[in-house]
């Protein structure tokens, strides 16, 4: 019975190991110096341990000596030069770990070079958070290799088990993650359904709304929240 009491005691409002490695992702894109979009990777192994992080930021001894604008001739913008947050979370995770059959969180769906990264390196799944260039040509070559590279299953948490298999699961539609540029508040709440498919409000996750906003200090938003199912 002392067993028994002891189980009624077992906190419920847990973090979910999902969230857990997401939120460790957005964090990490905290320390991205990038003005317009911050993004975090972590890199996670087939025994549930976190083996790399990553953010995007300029090279090694490169910082501050690059650009970080958008627009002009491709050598003085940030693209041909910025290091993403996959290729730091596997180049960090690859000094002291095999990250073959490892999961990528990461914030912003990977483009064409990370995806290739990824399917080098022999990881088997990308949860990702945000999609906002998915109708660029990068995503689009993204979602192409990945789908080659064993059955890409594009379906709302339902990942594949299988060492081939590389499933995207989407997590959220949204940027989580606002710049101060473009920071813009979604419209409504919506129902989320978490990685056990209930239905959660917005408000039961909030752990990974607040830890996004931690450091900003401004109240958590009303995530908006669309989970997408593609077909292949
Ligand atoms: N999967 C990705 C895609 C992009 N990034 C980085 C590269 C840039 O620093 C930034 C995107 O800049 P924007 O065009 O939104 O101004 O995100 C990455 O790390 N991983």
């Amino acid at each position: 019975s002392d067993c028994l009491q002891s189980s009624d005691l077992t906190r419920t409002d847990f973090l979910v190991d999902t969230d857990y490695f997401m939120a460790v992702a957005v964090l990490s894109a905290q320390r991205s110096k990038d003005p317009n979009t911050q993004v975090g990777a972590c890199l996670v192994n087939q025994d549930n341990k976190i083996v790399g992080t990553g953010h995007n930021c300029m090279p090694n001894d490169c910082e501050g000596k690059l650009p970080w604008n958008r627009e002009g001739a491709k050598l003085d913008t940030k693209y041909i030069y910025v290091c993403h947050a996959e290729l730091n979370a596997i180049v960090n995770a690859s000094a002291n770990a095999d990250v073959k059959g490892c999961t990528m969180y990461v914030t912003l769906f990977p483009c064409n070079e990370c995806t290739k990264l990824i399917i080098q390196a022999g990881l088997k799944e990308v949860v990702y958070l945000c999609d906002k260039y998915h109708k660029t040509p990068e995503t689009k070559a993204s979602k192409k290799m990945l789908d080659m590279a064993g059955i890409l299953e594009y379906e709302r948490f339902d990942s594949i088990k299988s060492d081939k298999n590389i499933s995207v699961r989407c997590a959220w539609e949204e940027n989580f993650f606002y710049s101060e540029k473009n920071h813009k508040l979604p419209s409504k709440h919506r129902v989320h359904n978490d990685v056990m498919g209930n239905s959660q409000t917005n408000s039961q996750i909030l752990p990974l709304t607040a830890a996004a906003h931690l450091h900003h200090g401004k109240p958590p938003p009303a995530l908006q929240v669309k989970i997408e199912q593609q077909d292949r």
